[in-house]
């Protein structure tokens, strides 16, 4: 439904995008990803007409829109500060865009009480002012001002960075519910992973406008298409050329870049037998920290001469302290290799 064809982005001598190539799907949950500076609002910006390619096509539904001005491409846009106006009423606030459309009085009433009851707006608040209203409310009255005038496509720009951490985790539930239940094409841009894997159908990740991978949540995370998502995405330990020559018996390829993620390293007691001989994927290691995490425990090793991460649950973790002498036993089969080493 929406295709972003080899579409490039320069600002003076900067490429902000260097031809990106993004099919998105019918009532799908999108999001891009990446750090800052990757080139993610400017893909959500060009898709919302505020920016100008400089190459390539945008497609909606099928028609070019590459040069469509913003109000005829039927996106609705929220942005991370809301943009709300802070001495009218909410009701006032959602029905902002109608009444620039003019729309009739009694038919704005009747819009505006619909999409509040969708956002789950109560009546009684409709009437307060906006600078009343928690971080939570405030985000439910900018998308209902987006949905208001019906779009085809709701475009998210960072919509819960300036929440706390505990609402931030609410409101994300919330906001996929909700989308759900309408049934609407939504991008969203985040640089949070963990906000990105919880809300999405897929994700686009991005490094220095260009893509790095497309796929779920999971795709992403247990499959990572290179070393840069890899490390991105969740937590791994970049394996040294000395624990990767000591796990070249277990079937690791020395020459080649290594990542593994701290759930595929376990904690053994050490025994008197050579790790390199049992061709396990053991390595001699020294417990450094140990972070408690509720359910499970990450534990900073060094293994082989270098750092390496291993996320035990809490009730093994328990019996091992720091200092203590172990073995951590790296599941081979869940390294993920990239290109020649450095
Ligand atoms: N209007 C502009 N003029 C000049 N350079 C720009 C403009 N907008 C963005 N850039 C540059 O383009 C690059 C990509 O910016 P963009 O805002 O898309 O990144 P981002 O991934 O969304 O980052 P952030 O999370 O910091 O917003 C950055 O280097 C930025 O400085």
């Amino acid at each position: 439904m929406i295709r972003f064809d080899a579409l490039r982005v320069s600002f003076d001598d900067h490429v902000a995008l260097q031809g990106l190539d993004l099919d998105i799907g019918e009532g799908e949950f999108f999001t891009l990803l990446g750090p800052s500076g990757c080139g993610k609002t400017t893909a959500l910006r060009s898709l919302a007409g505020f920016v100008e390619p400089t190459s390539g096509t945008l497609h909606i539904d099928g028609r070019d829109v590459t040069r469509v001005p913003s109000e005829r491409r039927g996106v609705g846009m929220v942005f991370q500060s809301y943009a709300l106006f802070p001495s009218m009423s909410v009701r006032e606030n959602i029905a902002f865009g109608l009444s620039v459309q003019r729309v009739p009085r009694d038919e704005q009433r009747r819009r505006v009480d619909e999409v509040a009851a969708q956002v789950g707006l109560r009546p009684q608040q409709l009437t307060r002012g906006v600078a009343e209203l928690s971080g939570g409310q405030q985000q439910r009255v900018a998308i209902a001002r987006a949905l208001v005038l019906q779009p085809r496509i709701l475009l998210l720009d960072e919509p819960l960075s300036n929440l706390d951490a505990k609402l931030r985790v609410q409101l994300r539930g919330e906001l996929q519910r909700l989308q759900r239940e309408v049934g609407i094409t939504t991008v969203y841009v985040t640089h949070d992973q963990e906000e990105a894997l919880a809300l999405s159908d897929r994700i686009a990740v991005l490094s220095e406008g260009r893509l790095e991978q497309v796929g779920t949540p999971r795709e992403i995370y247990e499959q990572p298409a290179s070393a840069f998502v890899c490390d991105f995405i969740g937590e791994a330990t970049h394996l040294s050329a000395e624990q990767r020559a000591a796990l070249a018996g277990a079937g690791v390829d020395a020459g080649r870049d290594a990542w593994v993620r701290p759930e595929h390293v376990s904690v053994t007691a050490a025994d008197d037998r050579d790790p390199a001989e049992s061709g396990s994927g053991d390595l001699p290691a020294v417990v450094l920290s140990c972070a408690y995490r509720g359910s499970t425990t990450l534990v900073e090793l060094e293994a082989a001469g270098a750092r390496l991460l291993a996320s035990v649950p809490s009730a093994e973790a328990a019996r091992v302290e720091v200092g203590d002498r172990v073995r951590a036993r790296v599941e081979v089969s869940a390294v993920h290799q990239y290109g020649a080493a450095a």
